[in-house]
């Protein structure tokens, strides 16, 4: 037996038997990256299990003693990138398997540097292969290949992973392409190449395992060159199993347990932080809100508030003109130009997209309702004779507030 709360891999599924293996390999890798974690690996198509069965094999190793704020099972989807499978599939499998326990679902892999860093290694394998010339990358142009999704932002990654790697590994021109779904194919991205004057081109799958669509694309380079000769392709290997992307999976575990060291539980990294001129945005206009603005005042921030109703005070600072009061719900562009955030809420989903945007966009915020999924938290605060006391513990505000006191009249003698 553990005590440590399970992990099932939502994994794609393939027939290609050696990108099943890649598949189960990763598996054993993440199981080396999570020592004592029981992991199930499971599929969304056309191999088996599927996650449902995943999910309902995985119940039998959950830890008897799950605090009842904590998850008992944790699914990770294994793909780069949301998508339909992401969004819709995986969640409908976990429902059907979940027999009524608390599953925390995680994110797609990407972006994290180090999936990046695996790509490009394999990029430049292909560029200085054993059994052949080396290319230089500065000579040649880099198509690489997305999967293609319904979802914008899926596919506007692919655009940004392009630039970043056509930099990072020093290419001559970089060209995004799409295997399925949205354009450009990847003939046409080739083509792009070409006329763009290049003769020498890389074509990097920026797939995870060996399958269908890796085939596919061989094909279609296939079928391009016979069209344009002269023009030299090679095409690196797919990203396949990699202890390196095994830790990022382990990372996103450990995101879900809130692991100390990792996200909730960690120790705050406690900063004086600056904000005169810079704007802040509060969602939420009532008690948690009021007590909190003054301070951000005091520092010279421009408040933003966002609610549909103010308490007294909040109105007041409105009508005065030292805070900027819309009335209205949260947006998310709401976020867009701000430094801090603190969502403040009593909707706790509006409160969840306050600080998934917010996470989205790099901006650190509290989330008061619910701290374990905001990024910063407000400390119990006080000055006395130019020193400012701030007290942060582990989610217990009283605590924080009693110890706060103790150091002011300690300061006061
Ligand atoms: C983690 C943190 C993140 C953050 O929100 O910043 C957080 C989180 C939460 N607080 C909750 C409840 C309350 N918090 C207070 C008061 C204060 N809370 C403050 C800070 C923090 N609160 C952060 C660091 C905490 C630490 O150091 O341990 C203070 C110190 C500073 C400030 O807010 O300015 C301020 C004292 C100010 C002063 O007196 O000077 C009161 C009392 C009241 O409101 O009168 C209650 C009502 C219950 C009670 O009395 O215990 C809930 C449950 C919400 C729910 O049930 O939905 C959560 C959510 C969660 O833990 O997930
Ligand atoms: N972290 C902390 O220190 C504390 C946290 N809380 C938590 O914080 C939450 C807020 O507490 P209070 O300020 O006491 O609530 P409140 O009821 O006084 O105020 C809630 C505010 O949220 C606004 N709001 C509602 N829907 C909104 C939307 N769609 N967009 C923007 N604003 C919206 C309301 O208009 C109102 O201004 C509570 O739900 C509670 O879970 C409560 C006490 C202390």
């Amino acid at each position: 037996m553990t005590d440590l709360v399970p992990l099932v891999i939502a994994a794609h599924g393939t027939r290609d038997a050696q990108g099943l293996a890649q598949t189960r390999a990763f598996a054993d890798e993440v199981r080396a990256a999570l020592p004592g974690v029981h992991v199930e690996l499971g599929f969304v198509e056309l191999a088996e299990p599927d996650v449902a069965g995943a999910v309902h094999n995985a119940l039998a190793h959950i830890p008897d003693a799950v605090p009842s704020d904590e998850p008992e099972l944790v699914v990770l989807p294994l793909m780069l990138n949301t998508g339909g499978h992401v969004n819709s599939d995986i969640p409908e499998f976990i429902e059907a398997g979940r027999d009524g326990h608390r599953v925390s679902y995680g994110g797609p892999l990407l972006p994290d540097p180090r999936v990046r860093q695996v790509l490009e290694e394999r990029i430049n394998a292909a560029l200085a292969p054993a059994d052949g010339p080396a290319w230089r990358a500065d000579d040649t142009s880099l198509v690489l290949v997305g999967r293609g999704a319904l979802t914008t932002r899926a596919n506007a990654e692919h655009y940004r992973l392009t630039r970043y790697v056509g930099e990072e590994v020093g290419f001559a021109g970089a060209f995004p392409s799409f295997i399925q779904v949205v354009r450009p194919s990847v003939p046409e991205a080739l083509t792009m190449a070409v006329d763009a004057g290049a003769t020498q081109l890389l074509v990097g799958p920026n797939f995870l395992f060996r399958g269908r669509l890796r085939t596919w694309l061989s094909e279609q380079v296939d079928a391009w060159l016979e069209t344009h000769p002269g023009i030299e392709v090679r095409i690196s290997d797919v990203l396949g199993p990699s202890p390196l992307i095994a830790e990022v999976f382990a990372d996103r575990y450990r995101e879900q347990v809130g692991e100390p060291g990792n996200g909730d539980g960690a120790p705050v990294y406690l900063s004086g932080v600056r904000l005169a001129g810079r704007r802040v945005l509060v969602v939420g206009a009532g008690h948690v809100a009021e007590r909190r603005i003054p301070r951000l005042l005091e520092a010279g921030a421009r408040v933003h508030v966002v609610a549909p109703n103010a308490g007294i005070r909040v109105a007041r600072l409105a009508e005065q003109g030292r805070v900027d009061w819309q009335q209205r719900g949260f947006t998310e562009s709401d976020v867009d130009e701000v430094w801090f955030v603190l969502a403040a809420s009593n909707d706790p989903e509006v409160n969840a997209r306050v600080s998934a945007e917010a996470e989205r966009q790099r901006v650190f915020c509290v989330r008061s309702d619910k701290s374990s999924d905001g990024t910063a938290y407000t400390p119990a605060t006080e000055e006395a004779g130019g020193i400012t006391v701030a007290v942060v513990g582990h989610r217990n505000p009283r605590r924080s507030v009693r110890v706060r006191d103790e150091l002011l009249k300690a300061l006061q003698v």
